[in-house]
Parts: structure tokens; sequence; C-alpha cells
């Protein structure tokens, strides 16, 4: 017997089943989705068999070399999935079927196996274990016991073959480094180091793409360089060095309390009930439910997912990262107890393999996880949630760039069974299916227990300056701060920091530099003190004076949480407060630890970035500020206004969700912008009337798809030689329909001292699109397999436009 086998070299040469033959010994054990390792050329490598055949075409095939499961560690299902990922993203299928797999299956590790039952196991395996509860896999290979005897013993549960990780992730600490600085800051720190400190300019510009603490080893690794260039930036305090603690098991040790489903409110029973029927008439259809934050959604999705369990089947369900709060664990091994398995970034390598392994046994029919647990190794999938559908977080920005809803539809059709969108705040191009009837639009418009939506007072910060009022806080901001902490109630304050540092903007007249061509905030380049927009070329020199009003106040913003701190601190002295941001939240558990302390009122004050945005549910709070609403605005991205009106209608979902009535204080320099005004009147139909006008004159999503190429290289020249072939050839192939715009530098234009340049596409229909790509990719393989030579990335679904 021969089998095909994908082996794990990522390149356009090996994208294809090798053969090869299969010896004796693992006659039947061998079979698609188990993971084998194969001489390939003069290396012992991974490989995954996709399917079994009598015969080669080759005359001569070498044989495996070793196989890794008893048990295949991808089911049909899955194999099938990572095709059709790899076409859909033009991504390695080797790389597809790794992206469905936990860390553990790809790094190195000890195999072992394990006794699960106190009882005898016969006579074949009995001298084997000879009394011990473990022994080392080689033995079992040593021993001849042969493969078959194994799998049936496994298959009963009597024993398991375990994998000791021996990759570093699971030791007890690691060590961290992070920027100390704002992005200005650091730039202006590479302005200063001299060019021949070439390795420390690399890690300040790392830092400068990615600002978030990265594992040491990691950072060093990525960069090729050593300690050395690290220790000098350490010392002059532009990074910061910390250690990590790395837990085994989160849960473990905790009793959920188990709660009772609720009776469903006449607007949850309207909404559930088209859901339960297509669970029960084993249907696929997509649903988008769109209910106001506090409106119950979560008890929706319990309840659907009960009936999945009691029907015997499985339910995945994603949530984004940021909301996968400790509140949020609770709620569903409160309902389904041991039943659940939780898949997040913060448990370690082990961690995840072991509850990925509980899916895989099927000891829990529940998943509950982050964008990749929608790769779940279910074979009986009964419903798939998403939760928050309109996060970004869902798309993932490297290798393959899958968006984990098209995977849940797809998966939904294979199951025939449905997937549940669910938000207050629904992405655009999923509520335009919806209106179109591509999916069922389920609408819950009432809070529980008759809430109702907490008002909103707009605050004019231009106003603010004009009156006499330098600070960050409005005076009606304060006054309602204090009146809470008077009467014992508490306030959340939330602080939009992403983008801050980018825009240009006149404190007199909130007067925002935009693009001409592309409504679109221009960024401010300090080094060249010029403002650039990323979409077309267009460029301009920093104004000294606001071209709307003459002042000469217009500068670009930056400000974090910490002074916010220190400000809120001078203003209300009495006021105690938990501040919640990395830099607070970065020790396991503390994030979980803050809130707990918010939620017994031992603080008066929660004040945070966005991951205080979403999922928090506390009575006591009565008032929820915003500092500065237009942050996000003013992002070169034109999802800018959406991202908005999405964040602020969260945040204000905070305040006022039991008993007590809630206020928000929004404070902004542009109240009359569409997205502010219609949050803070919860009016989303409106606001998706309005964006989608501005979607279709300017020619974006859901009116056009997006491709976009990002080409880079440390040549500048070669860089934009390259994309403007890649941006002429596409002109040349696609309809006069599309627009082939480039090329453009990118907003991140040098990154490790290599020049970015794109290249983006918007289309409508372009069935032979993927056709031309692949022959670019094509055209530069041997360019691109070139050390630090070029590199070509495309991306279907754009979300991160730099
Ligand atoms: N049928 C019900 N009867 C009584 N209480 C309910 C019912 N359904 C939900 N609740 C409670 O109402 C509160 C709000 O519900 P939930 O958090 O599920 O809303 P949500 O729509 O998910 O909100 P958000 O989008 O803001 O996270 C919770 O405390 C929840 O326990
Ligand atoms: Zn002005
Ligand atoms: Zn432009």
């Amino acid at each position: 017997m021969i089998a095909n086998v994908i082996v794990d070299v990522p390149s356009q040469n090996t994208n294809r089943p090798f053969d090869y033959e299969i010896p004796e010994k693992f006659d039947g054990i061998v079979q698609p989705g188990v993971r084998v390792i194969v001489p390939f050329g003069p290396r012992k490598i991974l490989g995954y068999v996709v399917s079994l055949s009598e015969t080669s075409s080759f005359s001569s095939v070498k044989k495996i070399t070793d196989v890794l499961d008893v048990i295949p560690t991808l089911t049909e299902e899955l194999l099938q999935l990572g095709k059709w990922l790899s076409k859909n993203t033009l991504s390695y299928y080797i790389s597809c079927l790794q992206v469905m797999l936990p860390q553990v299956m790809k790094a190195k590790y000890r195999k072992e196996l394990w006794k699960l039952t106190e009882e005898p196991l016969g006579s074949d395996l009995d001298p084997l274990f000879d009394g011990r509860a473990v022994v080392d896999f080689e033995e079992f290979e040593k021993s001849g016991i042969g493969y078959h005897t194994l799998r049936k013993h496994m298959n009963d549960g009597e024993v398991d073959v375990h994998y000791e990780v021996k990759s570093r992730e699971t030791k007890k600490t690691m060590t961290m480094v992070e920027p100390h600085l704002n992005p200005m800051e650091l730039e202006e720190k590479l302005e200063d180091l001299s060019p021949q400190a070439k390795k420390q300019r690399t890690i300040v510009e790392y830092f400068l793409e990615y600002p978030e603490a990265v594992e040491k080893k990691r950072l060093l690794d990525i960069l090729s360089t050593t300690p050395a260039s690290l220790k000098p930036l350490i010392e002059q305090g532009f990074i910061r060095e910390f250690k990590q603690e790395v837990f085994r098991d989160p849960y473990g040790d905790r009793d959920f309390e188990r709660t009772q489903p609720f009776p469903l409110t006449v607007e949850q029973e309207t909404a559930i009930q088209p859901i339960l029927k297509t669970i029960e008439e084993n249907a696929h259809d997509v649903f988008l439910l769109h209910g106001v934050t506090g409106s119950g959604k979560t008890e929706v999705y319990l309840q659907s997912i009960q009936e999945v369990i009691d029907k015997d089947e499985e339910a995945i369900m994603l949530v984004p990262e940021i909301a996968l709060t400790p509140q949020m664990v609770e709620r569903f091994k409160g309902r389904f107890g041991s039943k659940v398995a939780v898949l997040h970034s913060a448990l370690s390598a082990g961690e995840k393999y072991d509850e990925w392994r509980k899916i895989q046994r099927k000891e829990v029919q529940v998943v509950v996880g982050a964008r990749s647990a929608i790769f779940a190794p279910f074979t009986n999938i009964g419903l798939i949630i998403i939760d928050e559908e309109h996060e970004t977080s869902y798309k993932q920005e490297d290798r393959t760039r899958y968006h984990a809803r098209d995977v849940a539809i797809e998966r939904g059709k294979t199951h025939q069974c449905p997937v549940v969108l669910g938000s207050a705040t629904p992405a655009l191009e999923s509520y335009a299916r919806a209106v179109k009837g591509n999916y069922q639009l389920l609408t819950m418009k009432k809070r529980m227990n008759e809430a109702v939506m907490p008002a909103v007072d707009l605050v004019d910060m231009r106003e603010e300056l004009h009156s006499g009022n330098r600070s960050m806080f409005s005076i009606a901001l304060k006054e309602k701060i204090e009146e809470r902490l008077a009467r014992g109630e508490q306030v959340v304050l939330f602080l939009n920091r992403r983008g801050y540092s980018t825009f240009v903007m006149c404190r007199d007249c909130g007067h925002v530099s935009e693009c001409p061509h592309c409504d679109i905030a221009l960024t401010y380049h300090k080094r060249q003190n010029r403002l650039k927009c990323h979409y077309c070329s267009h460029e301009e020199p920093m104004p000294t004076e606001c071209p709307e009003c003459e002042s000469k106040t217009i500068r670009y913003f930056g400000t974090g949480t910490q002074k916010v701190e220190e400000a809120l601190q001078e203003l209300i002295p009495e006021a105690r407060v938990i501040r919640m941001d990395v830099d607070t939240t970065r020790r396991k558990g503390a994030h979980e630890r803050l809130l707990k302390k918010f939620g017994e009122g031992q603080a008066d004050i929660l004040l945070g970035t966005q991951m205080i945005a979403k999922g928090l549910d506390f009575g006591n709070v009565t008032l929820v500020g915003v500092l500065a609403a237009d942050a996000l605005l003013n992002l070169p991205d034109f999802r800018a206004s959406e991202k908005t009106f999405q964040l602020l209608t969260q945040v204000s979902g905070r305040a006022g969700r039991h008993e007590k009535p809630g206020e928000v204080v929004v404070q902004t320099y542009t109240p009359e912008h569409y997205s502010i005004e219609l949050a803070s009147q919860y009016d989303y139909e409106q606001f998706f009337n309005e964006e989608m006008k501005l979607r279709k004159a300017f020619r974006y999503p859901p009116y056009f798809f997006l491709t976009l190429f990002t080409i880079s290289h440390p040549n500048q020249l070669k860089v934009q030689e390259v994309t403007q072939k890649i941006t002429m050839f596409m002109q040349q192939k696609l309809s006069d329909q599309s627009y082939v715009l480039g090329p453009t530098p990118s907003a991140l234009t040098r990154i490790n001292n290599r020049y970015r340049y794109q290249c983006m596409i918007k289309y409508k229909k372009e069935p032979e699109q993927r056709k031309f790509v692949e022959r670019i990719l094509h055209y530069y393989e041997d360019e691109m397999k070139q050390e630090n030579g070029l590199q070509i990335t495309v991306d279907f679904q754009p979300y991160q436009l730099m």
C-alpha cells in the first residue's frame, strides 16, 4: 500500500502529496489523518497522510520511517477543510493542516504510553507495563506487541499515548520583553541610534511594528540576534524585561456554581425558535442575532447549546480572545460543567493540548474558545456560534489568512448544522447579507428587566477648551463622577488608546487632515514631518496652522492610561481607581483579580482600554465615561467609523445593566460625526444606512471585495518596481469593472530594514483572480526563496491595511 503524504516543507514545489510505501508493521495503522515521519532528501521530516492508494505512478518510492499517531490526528473532514482553506487563502496545504492543530503536535516531544485504568489490561499489554502506570513509547515499539493491539486498547479507553512536551513554552516562567516607550518616543530613539548599531535598530523597528510584549527568546530568534544587542536597550530604558509565569490548568482547581436555564423572555423565545428548529431538522442555515447589549444573547446561546447536547451532538462557541474573561468561562462551565473545553491563548502549550485531546476523545461536547477553536476536531457538530461576530480578531493575520466566520459556515455546511452570528453591532458585511436575506436576521431590541439603554451625553471638547478647561476631563464628566462617589455607585472610564499618536487634529475646531481622494485620515510621519495617505499615494507637509480655522493648535495626539490615572487622582483625590491595561494585567490571573476587586466594590472607578469594553456585567456601574471618542475614528482605515460605532455602543452597554439606571458621557472633538451621534442614540440601522452610502461611494466592502498585495524587500527601488509590475499585470488581466490601486507605500513603510509597498484591488466579480495571483507568486518564486529576498503576501479579505 502507498500513503500519499503532505510533507512539512512549505513551498510551491512541495505543495502536493508525495508517495511513500507503508511497511508491513504499520499496515492498517497508517490511515488518512495520521502523522508520519518520512525521509525527504537527506532529512527525516514530519508529514500528514492525506490518502491511501494501491500503487504509485513512480517506479521507486521510499518507505515511511515512523508513525506518530495510532488514532488519526486529523479527521477526514479536517483534511478536506484544509484543502478548501488552501484554495481560499492561497496558502500551502501543509500550513493549512498545521493551523488546525495545537502547537504541541508540531513541536518536539517525548512519547509515553499511559495506563488509564486500575484493572488488568490482559496478557498482551500487562507484561509491558509490569505494574507501572507509564512506560516510554520506545519500550512499546521494542516489545513487538504491534499497533493493532494497542489501538484496540486505546479505543476501549484503557491506555493512551501521551506527549510530554519538551518545548520551552511549558516551563514555569518565561522571560518577556516589551517597549518601555510609546511609538513616538521609539521613533525618536531610532533616529538617535547610530547607523552602525544595526541590530539595535532592528529591535527598535520591530517594536515599532509590534508594540506588544514578546518572549525574549522568540524575539532573538525572529531577528536572529543575541542578548548582547538587547542589553544596551534595556539598560537605557527603551525596553523592559520581565518574567511571566506559565501555569498548567487554570480551571482545574475551581468549582463552578451550577446554573439553571432562565425562563426566556418573549424576545429571546422568538429569537431562539428558528435556531432550535434548524438544529432539530439537521439543516444548515446562518443566523444573525442582532441583540442590544444586555438583551440576553448569551442565554440564547446557552439554551441552543443545551438542545445540541441533548441530541448527543457537539457545539463550538467562539468568543473574541479579549472577551474570554473569567465571567464568560464561568457562565459556560456553570451551565455545562465538565462537558466544556476551553481554548485560549493564555493556556500553555501543554494545557492547550490537553483541552484539544478532550475534544478528540469526545470527553466534552462543547468547546468555548478564541479563533482557532473553529478547528475543534469534533465529528458530529450540531451548532456553531460566533459571539461578537464583528470583532476583527476572528481574522488571522499571518500565514493562513483565514476568517473564522468563513470556516464556520463551511463546517456548518458539511455538518448540516446552523451557524449563529451574534452581536449588538454586527459587521456591515454581515448585516448587509442579512438584509439581502442570505442570513436569517433575529432581533432583540430590549434589555433584561425592562432596563433602558443608558442616556448618552455628548460633550464637545472644543467648547471645553474655549471655556478654559484644558484638562482631559470635561466639567460634566467630573461632576457626574463625583455624584457617583457620593452615592456609592461605580464608574467605568474608557480610554481608546489604539491609533492614538498617528493622526493630526486641530484642538480649536476639531479639524482632522484627511486625504482628498480617500476620505481617510492622513497619518503623521514624524521623521519627514509629513502627512501621508496609505490608500493612494497622496502626501503633504505637516501644516503649521489649521487649514480650517487658522489656529496654531493643530498637532498630533498622544496619551496613555497612566497619564489619565494621574490626572484623575489630581482631579478627584478621594477616588479609588483600578487601572486595567496591558501593564497592570500582565501577570497571570491579574485580570481576574482586578475585576473581582471592582465587583466587590473595593474601588470606585475602573479605568481601562479596549479590554474593559465588552462582556462586563456589573450592576453597580451607573456611569460610563469615554475620554476620547475620536481616537479610532482617525485611523487610516475605511472601517474607522464602523469600529468607532461598535466600540462606543459596547462601552456604553456596560452601564445600567441591572436595576439602577445608567448614564454615559462621551467626550469628543467631533460630536457631529454620524458614527458618534448615532452610537449615542443606539441607532444601529441608521448608522448602517449612512455607512453603506459611503462604502458605496468610495467602493469599499460590502459593495466591493478587496484584495491586498503587500510587497517587501530591503531595496526600495526593487519593491516599487515589483509592485508596479504586479499592479500593471492585474490591471491588464482583470475586467474594467475592477479598480487596481498602486503602487503605494504601506502605512508601515519600513520594517526591519525592509521597504513595504502595496497594491489594492477593489472588485465585484473576478472568478479568475486567484489564478492570476498564483501566476504572480509562481513568477517570483525563486526570488522569494532567497534569504532576505522578496516577500509577497496576498490577503483576500484584509482587515489590517497597514
Ligand atoms: N431570560 C432571562 N431572565 C432573567 N435574566 C436573564 C435572562 N436572560 C439573561 N438574563 C440576565 O441578563 C443579563 C444580561 O444578559 P447577557 O449578558 O446574556 O446579555 P448580552 O446580550 O450577552 O449582553 P452583551 O452583548 O452586553 O454582552 C445577565 O446578567 C443574564 O444573566
Ligand atoms: Zn482648526
Ligand atoms: Zn488617499
